[in-house]
């Protein structure tokens, strides 16, 4: 796990944001897997502003979102479509019907969850997955007690995520209790993965993931398995890590050598 601390969370959306631009600059038809919450908001809004000034193109890249809520439609204001559509999608040069969510309307959603899981690998299977994380470790809707090799899934959502999301809602306002999600097994293919984090609110969840056991009380520590993922994180959100001293010199390191290899 490469670790990546900054000051706050414009910086970690500056340095998320350039991770993505770095990759549709190499590969122009990436596979892009997406996440909502608010904490890509301002890595989105980097890429459209790159976008705008002809940095990058969206025009051969395919996405995939980890989730949505099930019994919402993609035209509710609180589906996950439609906020990738408002944050992102309209802003940008993509080809829409190349954007994929999970179907939260769908009318056998455990069908709906084996067919995204086909496109996904029609796909070629994901380049670079964006991940927040929920306050009990939880990555898309994968709660604790997920499988650590799970697929596509329905999930049912804890109470702690449900508060967390309510502010999302309008009080008397229905909020769903179920879910489809990437499964961790699903997240784990992605060749690479992409995970922020910012404020204090974070940070007993991060230390959970990265100082932690492997273990499905922690959904994102599946990541201590995955060859390739970084988490970008500010002070806040570190602020529980024993070892942050030893993660900010790994990663001066790893820049120096960068730059002496002139990558
Ligand atoms: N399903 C989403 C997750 O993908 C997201 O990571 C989490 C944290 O959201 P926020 O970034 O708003 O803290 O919220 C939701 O539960």
């Amino acid at each position: 796990m490469q670790i990546v601390i900054l000051k706050d969370s414009a910086s970690v959306a500056e340095y998320g944001a350039n991770i993505f631009i770095k990759q549709l600059q190499k590969k122009a038809d990436s596979v892009l897997g997406l996440a909502t919450g608010s904490t890509p908001v301002s890595l989105y809004q980097g890429l459209i502003a790159a976008n705008k000034a002809k940095q990058i193109s969206f025009s051969g890249v395919k996405t995939f979102n980890l989730d949505e809520y099930l019994g919402l439609e993609g035209t509710h204001p609180q589906s996950y479509r439609y906020f990738m559509n408002e944050q992102l999608f309209d802003h940008i040069d993509i080809d829409k019907s190349q954007t994929f969510v999970p179907p939260g309307d769908a009318e056998n959603p455990i069908e709906a969850c084996q067919g995204y899981e086909e496109q996904i690998k029609a796909a070629g299977g994901i380049d670079i997955q964006l991940l927040g994380i929920g306050r009990n470790g939880h990555i898309g809707f994968n709660e604790p007690s997920s499988g650590l090799m799970s697929r596509t899934r329905v999930k049912t959502l804890t109470k702690a995520t449900i508060d967390d999301n309510a502010r999302f809602f309008a009080v008397d306002e229905y909020q769903p209790h179920l879910s489809i999600t990437m499964g961790i097994g699903t997240i784990l293919d992605a060749k690479k993965v992409v995970l922020l984090a910012t404020g204090e609110n974070k940070a007993d969840a991060i230390k959970a993931t990265v100082e932690g056991a492997l273990t499905a009380a922690c959904p994102a520590s599946a990541l201590q398995l995955h060859q390739d993922a970084v988490l970008v994180i500010d002070e806040a959100a570190a602020s529980k890590l024993a070892d942050c001293d030893f993660y900010k010199h790994i990663e001066a390191e790893n820049q120096n050598l960068m730059a002496k290899l002139g990558l």
